[in-house]
């Protein structure tokens, strides 16, 4: 199949990789230049995965048009918040069969759409013809070939089961799914939480916190999720606590990481400016919040993850609130905290 990989970032080109691997037809669009001449004649990309081999393969190009061109599928895999403004440049060079797959974890602030959403409206595309990929992936292992699974999710089955033969290498195992919303909503949220794991551990916390921020976490993914639409079972899937271990446990996760420099005192510009890649959920706590609130949800982890990130209050003021909440049954119903 011809696949155009829309840019070469971390995760974008470690996907565009596994499709070349996967014997695909793989042209990337990369903003920069320099990144393309790296990939089509050096086969890395020193900004994003230094010192790992691409694909010989994969080719790279500047023209998002060039990329789409004929394109079987187009994968997009952009900071979340840029998505609706470049697919109105995009979407007028989409075939009329090209399949949309999403590989970005956020929720459009402005909005609170998911990106499946926003793929829907911005490019009026059906939702037969978009699916999300999601699960357990920091881009550096896989880019290295260290085995992982993942999930296409879609509403048309047909699809995924293309999307997912497409997929297979001996070191990459897709599954796939029905449940859109939980899919994309365990991505972004996850996020969220593994700012707050971030956060623990920036205060000098152990792993006793960990664990409860991230079970507590998947507990407000759920309830949230249930809300939305989602199969709770989703969130015990790879898009669900898989991805939420493998961001809140992992030092290669940029939110982790993002959370941890707040943690240890920095302020949001400052960790900003420490981090040169994406970290979603700085933006998409705020609008997983304003959703929460909008269907009655209670997410507590989240509210002080973005009272953190708004300068409202300090890590260990966060930390201590949390501990200060009503005791409750470790049970939930959709809505209670
Ligand atoms: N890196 C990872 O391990 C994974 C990332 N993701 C998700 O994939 C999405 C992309 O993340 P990464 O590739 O990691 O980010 P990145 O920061 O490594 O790369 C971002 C890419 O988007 C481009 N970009 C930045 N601003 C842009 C704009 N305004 N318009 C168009 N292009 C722009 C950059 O040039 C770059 O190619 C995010 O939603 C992230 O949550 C999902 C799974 C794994
Ligand atoms: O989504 C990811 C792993 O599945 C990557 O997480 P970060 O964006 O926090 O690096």
């Amino acid at each position: 199949m011809r696949f155009a990989v829309l840019s070469a970032g971390s995760w974008g080109t470690t996907y565009a990789a596994v499709l070349a691997d996967a014997g695909n037809d793989v042209l990337v669009h990369a903003r920069r230049p320099e990144i393309a001449e790296a990939i089509n004649t050096r086969h890395e990309n020193p900004a994003y995965l230094p010192g790992l081999d691409l694909p010989h393969a994969l080719r790279a190009t500047t023209d998002p048009a060039r990329a789409l061109a004929s394109a079987d599928v187009a994968v997009i895999s952009i900071p979340a918040q840029s998505l609706r403004a470049n697919l109105a440049a995009w979407s007028p060079h989409l075939d009329e069969g090209t399949a949309v797959v999403s590989l970005m974890k956020g929720i459009e602030t402005d909005t609170g759409m998911r990106m499946s959403e926003v793929i829907q409206e911005a490019a009026a595309l059906p939702a037969e013809r978009i699916a999300v990929l999601s699960g357990p992936n920091l881009a550096r292992e896989i880019a290295a070939k260290q085995p992982a699974a993942s999930v296409i999710a879609s509403t048309n089955e047909d699809l995924a089961d293309t999307l997912q033969a497409a997929s297979v290498t001996p070191y990459f195992r897709p599954y796939t799914n029905t449940d859109v919303v939980g899919c994309e909503l365990g991505g972004a949220v996850k996020n969220v939480i593994a700012l707050a794991t971030g956060l623990a551990t920036g205060l000098g916390l152990g792993d006793n916190a960990t664990a409860l921020l991230m079970t507590r976490g998947l507990a407000e993914t759920a309830r949230l999720g249930t809300v939305l639409g989602a199969d709770p079972l989703t969130f015990a899937g790879l898009a669900g606590v898989g991805d939420l271990v493998a961001t809140c446990a992992s030092p290669l996760s940029r939110n982790r990481t993002f959370g941890t420099h707040l943690g240890q005192g920095m302020t949001v510009a400052e960790a900003t400016a420490a981090t040169s890649q994406t970290a979603e959920g700085v933006k998409s706590a705020a609008a997983l919040l304003s959703l929460a609130r909008r269907h009655q949800v209670e997410m507590p982890i989240t509210e002080v993850v973005v009272r953190v990130i708004e300068a409202e209050l300090t890590a260990k003021k966060a930390a201590e609130l949390l501990m200060s909440r009503a005791p409750k049954p470790e049970l939930y119903t959709a809505t209670a905290s």
